[in-house]
């Protein structure tokens, strides 16, 4: 292997111990990949379908490996991520031993600090948390440097109100990211009240990174994936690229496949799901420069437009509420059905949900959609140039200016969004 490759002596020795224990790397190593810290490299090449990796079910860190005396000091509706969070926190140090290899491989707790919006400053979106380590300036940022899926706030418009719930993907990340620690922190403080923050946040954020999705061979998989969750040694170490996922699991352990070709020294890849971007930033504290699941969401803008209640009630009955996505390509056929009704009566556009055409005005319909994609273009410049102010401040700290480049690549990214789509929209 050679030396830039090399992951380091931890990693070599993790790999020792984790093949001891029946992990089976088939022509896979981890290495070192600059911008993405460790991964997996192919040593041979690889054929798309061939396994790569396998964890026996004897390896993986399941609640089921918690003992109960452990599991069943929580609330009962305290949720699996904070439960093994706890456990890796303040389990007993003997059953924990076996994995100390293993955590010396993980990222560092400023690793999370730099990376997380959620751990960020809260002049750059972050929130605020017990030890206070985002709390630095409590007052509301004065702009909102965050993407407004991230935040769910925005500089240069009103954001429209919805009057309905409704489950929005991926969108307003960081405060349901921030509901779900608060809610763990509380569940874990009240069985254990000398749990430590910064540790616990930690293994919080290790789970939130690194698991995989398990259900348990003889259970019923959950109501919420999320609680199906499992910490899989070595398998850790895949990051994520827009390729397909081919993964399985059964009462044995865990399989993962290789859905490309490989040539020795690629790194090889597994898919988290199809996010977009933003949801990358926001969930594991990275994003890609090309990314075919990458989209913005118009609902702020397109809620704006509809302040009454009558015609937010008509998109809602008919299942046309929100989520209106854009991506490279255009916009989806909910934001086409939805500028539709800015102008059509409520009949002709019922009856267009059923084909007719009866009263669609193709003009009108992209006049609108290219207003709304304007407003998310005008957001994308306001912000860009606020950041670019706080890029060349000297007053404000570097790693605070670093993680404002970041995000001006972002918003670089959704402005060409924001502009494909719209010249999509024209042809
Ligand atoms: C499951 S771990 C993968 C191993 C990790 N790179 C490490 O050094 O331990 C997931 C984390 O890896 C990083 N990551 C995964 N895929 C990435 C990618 N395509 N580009 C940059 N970072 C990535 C992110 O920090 C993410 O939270």
């Amino acid at each position: 292997m050679s030396s830039d490759w090399s992951p380091g002596e931890v990693h070599e020795t993790f790999t020792e111990w984790a093949l001891a224990q029946g992990v089976i790397a088939n022509k896979v190593r981890p290495a070192r990949f600059p911008g993405r810290g460790l991964g997996m490299i192919a040593t041979e090449p690889i054929k798309s379908g061939e396994f790569v990796v396998k964890v026996p079910a004897s390896t993986i860190l399941t609640m089921d490996k918690i003992p109960a005396e452990f599991r069943d000091q929580f609330p009962e509706d305290t949720r699996v991520q904070a439960i093994i969070a706890a456990y890796l926190t303040c389990g007993s140090e003997e059953e924990l031993s076996p994995y100390k290899l293993w955590f010396k491989t993980w990222p560092t707790r400023q690793d999370f600090e730099d990376s997380m919006p959620l751990m960020w400053p809260r002049s750059l979106g972050g929130l605020s948390w017990p030890d206070g380590a985002a709390t630095d300036e409590s007052a509301t940022p004065c702009t909102n440097f965050l993407p407004p899926s991230i935040s769910g706030s925005w500089n240069s418009i009103e954001k429209g109100v919805p009057v309905k719930e409704y489950e929005a993907d991926h969108q307003n990340l960081v405060e349901g990211q921030g509901q779900r620690l608060r809610k763990a922190w509380d569940d874990v403080v009240s069985a254990i009240p000398n749990i430590d923050w910064r540790s616990f946040s930690y293994h919080w954020l290790i789970l939130n990174t690194r698991s995989f999705y398990w259900v348990a061979p003889d259970q019923e998989p959950p109501e919420d994936r999320n609680d199906a969750m499992a910490l899989l040694p070595f398998a850790d170490y895949f990051n994520h690229s827009d390729v397909e996922c081919d993964v399985k699991f059964d009462e044995d352990g865990y399989t993962l496949s290789a859905t490309d070709d490989y040539e020795v020294g690629d790194e090889v890849y597994m898919s988290y799901g199809s996010h977009s971007n933003d949801m990358l930033l926001a969930e594991y504290g990275f994003f890609m420069d090309k990314n075919t699941s990458d989209c913005i969401y118009l609902d702020d803008i397109i809620f704006r437009d509809f302040p009454s209640a009558d015609k937010q009630e008509t998109l809602w009955l008919n299942q046309y509420y929100g989520n209106y996505c854009v991506n490279a390509e255009g916009v989806c056929y909910r934001t086409e059905i939805a500028a539709c009704l800015m102008y059509m009566n409520e009949n002709d556009w019922t009856n267009h949900l059923e084909g007719s055409t009866e009263g669609v005005d193709e003009k009108k319909s992209e006049a609108i959609i290219q207003r709304w994609l304007k407003t998310y273009a005008t957001e994308a410049d306001v912000t860009m140039k606020a950041l670019r102010r706080t890029i060349e401040s000297d007053a404000v700290p570097q790693t605070d200016r670093a993680k404002a480049g970041n995000l001006l690549r972002r918003w670089e990214q959704i402005k060409s969004i924001c502009k494909s789509a719209s010249s999509a929209l024209s042809l």
